[in-house]
């Protein structure tokens, strides 16, 4: 990838240039999904991260990740959710019923990039929205793993050897970008896919695809469409990985190693051009 696809920073600008990001994740016994998250959406750059998440979360996140807001979850009187650029749902939001009001309100309202993760997707199909997905006017991500792709299809399984085929079946089906995770992500669009070549098996750790979700909201939130987003994303999820490898070994590396990696990686991407921008 080349560097060039990175928008600069300029020089006259303050975080309100730089988009804010709504973590609607974390749950109770969940709380690392949503650190991650959020954790890393901000060392992706995005201006402002806020979480929305149940107020017993708000000591852990607030002491995790300090940069962060926090939110009571509650969708029907306090959260304007078009006032983000982005929002990242479902990194361990949970499977109970009293996410159906918070996934309604923003496949049929938010018109910005909206990244469906983990139990985001689940729900969706636990609780048969995928017509309020398919009819949303937001520019829509979704990140699953195998697992996640297979409930998506109403399948039991997903073979290796099918998995680009059942990301175009995902795509087709539901209209919007798809990361399908694990080594060599796919990302595809309508008419376009992208093969990631970074990234190595350390990262198959636990909070690793919280992380994604996070860096992908993030540049989201920065301005970049969802496809340019999820691309990038997948890119320097996969660099930070690499980094980690290098520095502490495949064995061992954790999810929050990889966020704190990710200001490197877009160091090293944003080298990697020839139009000599600072570096
Ligand atoms: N610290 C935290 O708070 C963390 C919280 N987290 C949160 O936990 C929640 C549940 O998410 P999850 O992904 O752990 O479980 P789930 O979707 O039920 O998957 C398990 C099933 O799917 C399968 N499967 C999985 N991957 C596969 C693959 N690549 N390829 C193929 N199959 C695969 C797997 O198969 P098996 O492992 O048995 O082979 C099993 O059947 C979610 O909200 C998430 O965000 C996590 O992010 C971790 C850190
Ligand atoms: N063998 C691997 N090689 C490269 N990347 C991997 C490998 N295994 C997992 N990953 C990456 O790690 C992340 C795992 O995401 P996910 O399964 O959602 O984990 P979690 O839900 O625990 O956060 C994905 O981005 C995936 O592409
Ligand atoms: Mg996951």
């Amino acid at each position: 990838m080349n560097g060039n696809v990175l928008k600069p920073r300029k020089i006259q600008s303050h975080k309100g240039d730089y988009g804010k990001v709504l973590a609607v994740s974390g749950s109770v016994g969940m709380a690392g999904a949503a650190v991650m998250c959020g954790r890393a959406a901000i060392r992706s750059g995005a201006g402002l991260v806020r979480f929305a998440v149940p107020k017993e979360l708000f000591n852990i996140l607030q002491i995790c990740v300090p940069e962060a807001t926090c939110l009571e979850r509650d969708f029907e009187n306090v959260i304007d959710i078009n006032d983000y650029e982005a929002i990242a749902l479902g990194s361990g939001l949970g499977l109970e019923k009293s996410n159906i009001p918070i996934l309604k309100k923003v496949l049929n309202d938010y018109k910005g990039t909206l990244v469906l993760d983990a139990d985001g997707l689940n729900c969706v199909m636990k609780y048969s929205l995928y017509g309020n997905l398919k009819a949303s006017q937001a520019d829509i991500i979704l990140t699953p793993h195998m697992g996640e792709a297979a409930r998506l299809l109403e399948v039991e399984s997903i073979d290796i050897k099918d998995r680009e085929k059942a990301a175009r079946e995902i795509q087709e089906a539901f209209g919007t970008t798809v990361v399908m995770k694990g080594a060599n992500t796919l990302v595809l669009t309508e008419n376009k896919i992208y093969v990631n070549d970074t990234g190595n098996p350390g990262m198959a750790t636990g909070g690793s695809g919280d992380v994604l979700t996070g860096i992908i909201a993030s540049l989201a939130a920065q301005g970049y469409s969802g496809y340019e987003a999820a691309k990038i994303g997948v890119y320097i999820h996969g660099l930070a990985g690499d980094i980690c490898a290098e520095e502490i070994g495949q064995i061992g590396m954790t999810a929050m190693d990889i966020a704190d990696r990710v200001p490197e990686a877009f160091r090293r991407l944003a080298s990697n051009s020839n139009d000599g921008r600072d570096k």
